[in-house]
Formats: C-alpha cells, structure tokens, sequence
C-alpha cells in the first residue's frame, strides 16, 4: 500500500536519507523508529507528499504521490509541527473541511466532543496549549475518514490518558474501517502495543522492517545462574553480556525455545529465556551501529 523505494534526499550537501526503503501493508499499523535525526520525518514527508520524489520513489497502491491529488486524497497526515489557520477556532477548520472534503463526517466530529471534552470548540486553536492542538488534529483528521494515515510523534505533548484515548480511537478505525496507519515516534513502550510492524531507521537508511512477532521470535534475552565456570554453548550467539552478582544476562539471536534448549546443554543451576521488549531490541540492534548508550556519568 505504501512503498518507498530506494530514496535519497540531500538538504545542500547533508545526506538525510540514503537510499530508504519502506513497505506498509494495507490494514497494518507500522511503527517508524530511529535515533533522533535518523530522518524519519524526512521520510514521513516524502510519503505524504509534501517532499519532491521522483515518479517510482514514493508510491501509494502502486501510484506516485507527489503532486497526485488523486492519491493525496486517500492521505492524512499529522506532522510533528501542526499548523492551523492562525485566527481559526475548531468550528471554523471544522466548517473549512467540511467544504473541501465531501465525506467529512459531521455525525462523529460532534460525536468525539465528548472524547475532547476539555477542549471547547469556539476557543481560537493558536490560544490551545501544544497537547490539546494534537487533539484538535486527532478530532478534524478521523472526521475525514482518510484510507491512510500518517503520523509524526502524535502523542508528544499529549497526558498519559489522552495518549490512550487516541491509540484506541487509531486501533478502532484499523478494525472498523480497515485504514493503515504509518505512526513515527519514540515511545517505544506504546508502540509495542499498537504495531503489527517496525522499521527501524538510522542515518537515514531503514536499518530492518519486520513484523513485530517476528522481531521479538529474533532475539532472547537469556537471565542464567552458573554452578561454576560460566559457560556459552556453541550455537549460541551473544550480542551482549552483564553480571549481576550470580545473574548472567546475556542477549542472543534466536527465538527463547531455542535459546533455552541450547543452554540447558551447558547445565546451568537456572536459565530462563523471554523475549525483548521492543525498546531493548531497538537498543540492542542499534547497538551494532555504534549507537550504544554511552555510560558517561557512570563509567
Ligand atoms: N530542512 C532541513 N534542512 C537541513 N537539514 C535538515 C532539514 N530537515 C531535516 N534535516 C536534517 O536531516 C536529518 C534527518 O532529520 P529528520 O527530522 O528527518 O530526523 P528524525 O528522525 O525525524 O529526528 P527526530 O526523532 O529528532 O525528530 C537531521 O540531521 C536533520 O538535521
């Protein structure tokens, strides 16, 4: 549904992204992650056709978007910098919308008042705080019923509470309507839970773009207590290694059945294999690419 195919974008003579490519299922909701700068809302904007991009480089069910109004219209996007009419109250953008998109769906825009109840509608949007600008793109957006939507850090400045309400409102419409959803952000521990997919970017290239199942059956973290002599089997492989007092913590490739089996041939007094959280793989894969935190103040 969404492709991007080996892109590459200069800002003068700075490479933000080298050579990306991106795959977006219909009906998925894919996690974009990375380090900051790693050019994931260089990427998002390309897709949202806001960046130039060449005919075969960013294609939305197999057409172009750049400059497409036919494939735009299946597209909402939220970037990380929302922008409204500088006079304009939620009424007033409701009204514009509601002129330029036919579909616009009045009956759920008075509907998702009482999800935004803090916000009243006649209130001038510039005088909102950040948080509650995000809900008023969260509100307009949904009412549009857009096939596909694109998000840049959506819950930044959101409450705890309000992240939720809008993760479930996404996941709702993923199950309802069928949308798909592209979402970058940095809370890893939230996305967990909403993703089917993950790409992971880093100075500007997709690192991996896996399933998320499929991440997580990739990579064990393994907790084993040793009689004696700590003791790696062959075939197993460790990517990193910390003791704590008796407990070895050893992070390997491999899904935790076989991570388990492999260490039990080495008979230790205990072992116990469980998957990553998403947060320690992006950790752990980055790792390689010499993006380990670096242990400043506690050498
Ligand atoms: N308009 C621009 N002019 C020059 N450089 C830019 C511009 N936009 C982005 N860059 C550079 O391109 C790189 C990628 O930026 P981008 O905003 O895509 O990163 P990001 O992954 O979204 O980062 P973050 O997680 O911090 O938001 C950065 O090094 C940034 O400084």
């Amino acid at each position: 549904m969404i492709q991007v195919n080996n892109l590459t974008k200069y800002f003068d003579k700075f490479c933000a992204l080298d050579n990306a490519s991106l795959h977006v299922q219909k009906g998925s909701i894919y996690g974009l992650v990375g380090a900051n700068g790693a050019g994931k809302s260089t990427i998002i904007r390309h897709i949202a056709g806001i960046y130039h991009s060449k005919s075969n480089e960013v294609l939305i069910d197999g057409e172009p978007i750049f400059e497409n109004l036919k494939v735009k219209e299946k597209l909402g996007y939220i970037p990380d910098d929302i922008y409204f009419f500088p006079q304009a109250s939620i009424l007033d953008m409701m009204k514009f919308y509601k002129n330029i998109y036919p579909k616009f769906d009045m009956a759920r825009f008075n509907k998702l008042k009482e999800v935004f109840e803090s916000i009243n509608p006649k209130r001038p949007i510039r005088q909102l705080s950040k948080g509650m600008q995000k809900q008023v793109g969260f509100w307009l957006l949904t009412c549009l019923h857009p096939e596909i939507i694109v998000l840049d850090e959506p819950v930044d400045g959101l409450d705890p509470v309000m992240r939720r309400q809008v993760w479930s409102l996404l996941m709702s419409d993923v199950a309802e309507y069928g949308i798909t959803v592209l979402v970058s952000s940095h809370n890893l521990r939230e996305l967990e839970d909403i993703c089917d997919y993950v790409g992971i970017m880093n100075k500007g290239k997709v690192l991996l773009e896996r399933s998320l199942s499929e991440l997580q059956g990739n990579i064990t973290k393994l907790q084993v207590v040793y009689e004696g002599e700590p003791k790696i089997p062959e075939g197993l492989e460790v990517l990193n290694r910390t003791i704590s007092g008796r407990i070895h913590t050893l992070i390997v490739k491999g899904n935790p059945a076989i991570a388990q089996k492999l260490i039990s041939t080495v008979s230790p007094v205990f072992a116990d294999a469980i998957p990553l959280s998403l947060e320690e793989i992006f950790i752990y894969e980055l790792g390689g690419e010499h993006y380990e935190v670096k242990e400043i103040l506690l050498p």
